[in-house]
C-alpha cells in the first residue's frame, strides 16, 4: 500500500498522466538500471506533494516501483524502486528543456508540463530548506546533524556529470546526492561517512543532513547532504592529466594509499571486524567463482582465460585450507580513482560509499578484507595507463607500488606481502569490470581484458 500525502487531491491524475510519459523518459536516464528491458508499468510506493500544483510550480516527491520483465534466466522480480522529483508547470522555460518529461493531456493537470524538478533551482532549494528546518512531510523525514548549520538561501545547480545518482550543488557549500534506485534498509553511503565522522576521520566529507522515507515498516535512505569540496579535481582527471604531460603520479598515488589506510583504520575502529576462517574464506572463494561463471556466460571473450582465473581463486582456497585467516572489516566497496577528490590545497577525500550498486545491500554491507579496496585502486592505475598509447605500463607500475607503500606507512601492513589474496581480489575486480564495460562502454572492454590476460597466467603473482 503506497503512502500518499497530496493535500490538493491530484495524485490519481498525476500518476495516470505520468504513466505513459515515464515509460519513454525513464529508460533514457543515465541512472536507470533496467536498460534494455521494456517498462511495463508502475506501482507507487510513496507519493508526497511538496508544493501544490495550483501555483506557478507544483512539486511531487515519488518513490515508484518500475515493472519490467525479468532479465533472461533471472528469477521474477517485483521491480526496482526509483526516486523522482516531479515538477509541474504551465510551460517550461527554455533553460529547463533538458528536464522535460512530457505534457499532460487529460484530467485536472491537463495542459501542464511535467519535468525532472532537480534541474530547476527552486524545487532543489525546497529540498535544502526542508533539510535545514528538519521538516517532516508525510513519510519524508528531513534530518540534519544538530551540530552543523545550513545557511538559508543557498542557490542550487544540478551537477551534469554522468552519474549513477543525481547531485545538486548549493552555492559552493554543499552537495546533495539524491539516490535514484533505492532499497529499504541501512545505506552504506550514509552509514559509513557518519561512522567515519564520529571517528573524527577527515578523509570523508561528514554528512550534514540526510533524507529518509518511512513507508509502512520500511525505511529508505533517499539523499545525503555533504560539504562541497570546492575546486576539487578527482583522481581520474588528475592521473590522466599528469600522464598526458608525461609526469609521474607516484607522489599522489602514495598520498592516496595513505588516505585509503586512514579510512580503513577508522572504519575498523568504528564498526565490527571479523576473522575470516576456513568456512568464510571458502564462501568468499565460492562467491568469486560464481561471479566468474556468470561473467563468462555474459561475456564469452573471457572463456579462454577462465581456467587461469579460477586458479587465482583456488590458490586462495588452498591457503584457507592450510589454516590462514584474514581480518575483514567494512570497506568502501567500489574504490577507484574517480572516487577520490583532491582539494586545491592537496588533501585527498574519498566519496561514494554506496559499494557496487548492482550488488544486494546486505552483501555490500558485509565486512570484507580491506584488500578489496586496494585491488580497486590498483586496477584504476592500470585503467589510467591505458589512456596512453602504447599503454604506460611503467607509469602504472610506479603508481601501484607507491600506493601500496603509502598504504603500508599508515596501516602497518603492505598489501604486497599477501600476493595470493591480492591476486584473487584484483581478479574479481577485473572480472566485474569486464562485465561492466561490456554492458556500459564496450569500447573500454580491452582495458580489463588485458588485465584478465595477465592475471590468468599460471605463474602470475599479484605484483604491483
Ligand atoms: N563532497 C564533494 N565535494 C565536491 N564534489 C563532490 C563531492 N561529492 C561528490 N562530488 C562530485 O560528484 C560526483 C558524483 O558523486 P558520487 O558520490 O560518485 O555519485 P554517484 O554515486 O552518482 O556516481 C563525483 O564524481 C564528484 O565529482
Ligand atoms: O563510479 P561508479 O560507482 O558509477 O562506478 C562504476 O563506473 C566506473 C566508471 O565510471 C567503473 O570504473 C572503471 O572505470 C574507471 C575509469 O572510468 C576506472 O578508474 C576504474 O578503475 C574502473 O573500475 C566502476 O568499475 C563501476 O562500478
Amino acid at each position: 500500500m503506497a503512502e500518499t500525502v497530496t493535500p490538493s487531491g491530484t495524485t490519481g491524475s498525476l500518476l495516470a498522466s505520468l504513466d505513459p510519459l515515464l515509460r519513454t523518459w525513464l529508460p533514457r536516464q543515465r541512472w536507470f538500471a533496467g536498460k534494455g528491458r521494456a517498462v511495463t508499468g508502475f506501482t507507487p510506493v510513496s507519493v508526497t506533494e511538496l508544493l501544490p500544483p495550483d501555483g506557478r510550480l507544483g512539486l511531487y516527491h515519488l518513490l515508484l516501483r518500475v515493472h519490467q520483465p525479468a532479465a533472461p534466466g533471472a528469477p521474477p522480480h517485483p521491480g526496482d524502486c526509483y526516486q523522482l522529483l516531479i515538477g509541474v508547470r504551465e510551460a517550461l522555460p527554455p533553460r529547463l528543456a533538458p528536464a522535460l518529461i512530457g505534457h499532460v493531456t487529460e484530467g485536472p493537470l491537463a495542459g501542464r508540463t511535467v519535468y525532472d524538478a532537480l534541474y530547476d533551482p527552486r524545487p532543489a532549494e525546497v529540498l535544502l530548506e526542508a533539510l535545514r528546518t528538519r521538516a517532516r512531510i508525510g513519510g519524508l523525514r528531513f534530518e540534519r546533524d544538530p551540530g552543523q548549520e545550513i545557511r538559508a538561501g543557498l542557490v542550487a545547480r544540478l551537477m551534469t556529470a554522468e552519474q549513477s545518482n543525481s547531485s545538486v550543488v548549493y552555492g559552493d557549500t554543499f552537495i546533495l546526492k539524491l539516490l535514484r534506485r533505492v532499497v529499504p534498509g541501512v545505506n552504506p553511503d550514509l552509514e559509513l561517512p557518519l561512522a567515519l565522522a564520529r571517528e573524527g576521520c577527515p578523509r570523508v566529507p561528514a554528512p550534514t543532513a540526510w533524507l529518509h522515507a518511512e513507508v509502512g515498516t520500511q525505511t529508505y535512505v533517499l539523499a545525503v547532504l555533504q560539504p562541497f569540496v570546492s575546486g576539487a579535481a578527482d583522481g581520474w582527471e588528475l592521473a590522466l592529466r599528469e600522464l598526458a604531460k608525461g609526469e609521474d603520479f607516484a607522489a599522489e598515488a602514495r598520498a592516496l594509499g595513505r588516505a585509503t589506510a586512514e579510512v580503513h583504520t577508522a572504519l575498523a575502529r568504528a564498526l565490527p571486524t571479523v576473522t575470516l576462517g576456513h568456512a568464510q574464506l571458502e564462501a568468499l572463494v565460492d562467491g568469486m567463482t560464481e561471479r566468474l561463471t556468470a561473467a563468462v556466460q555474459a561475456v564469452p571473450a573471457l572463456l579462454p582465460y577462465e581456467p587461469g582465473l579460477r586458479s587465482a581463486y583456488r590458490a586462495l582456497g588452498t591457503l584457507a585450507a592450510e589454516g590462514r585467516t584474514w581480518t575483514a572489516q567494512r570497506v568502501h566497496g567500489d574504490l577507484h580513482l574517480g572516487q577520490c577528490l583532491r582539494s586545491p590545497s592537496g588533501n585527498w577525500s574519498l566519496i561514494d560509499f554506496e559499494g557496487e550498486p548492482a550488488r544486494p545491500l546486505a552483501e555490500r554491507r558485509m565486512p570484507q578484507p580491506p584488500v578489496r579496496d586496494i585491488a580497486g585502486m590498483l586496477r584504476s592505475f592500470d585503467y589510467a595507463a591505458h589512456s596512453a598509447s602504447p599503454p604506460a605500463h611503467d607509469w602504472a607500475h610506479a603508481c601501484r607500488a607507491a600506493y601500496c607503500s603509502g598504504y603500508a606507512e599508515v596501516a602497518g601492513r603492505d598489501p604486497r606481502t599477501d600476493p595470493v589474496l591480492l591476486r584473487a581480489f584484483e581478479t574479481d575486480k577485473a572480472v566485474y569490470e569486464v562485465v561492466y564495460e561490456a554492458r556500459h562502454r564496450p569500447d573500454w572492454l580491452p582495458v580489463p581484458l588485458s588485465a584478465v590476460r595477465r592475471l590468468a597466467l599460471p605463474d602470475q603473482e599479484a605484483r604491483p
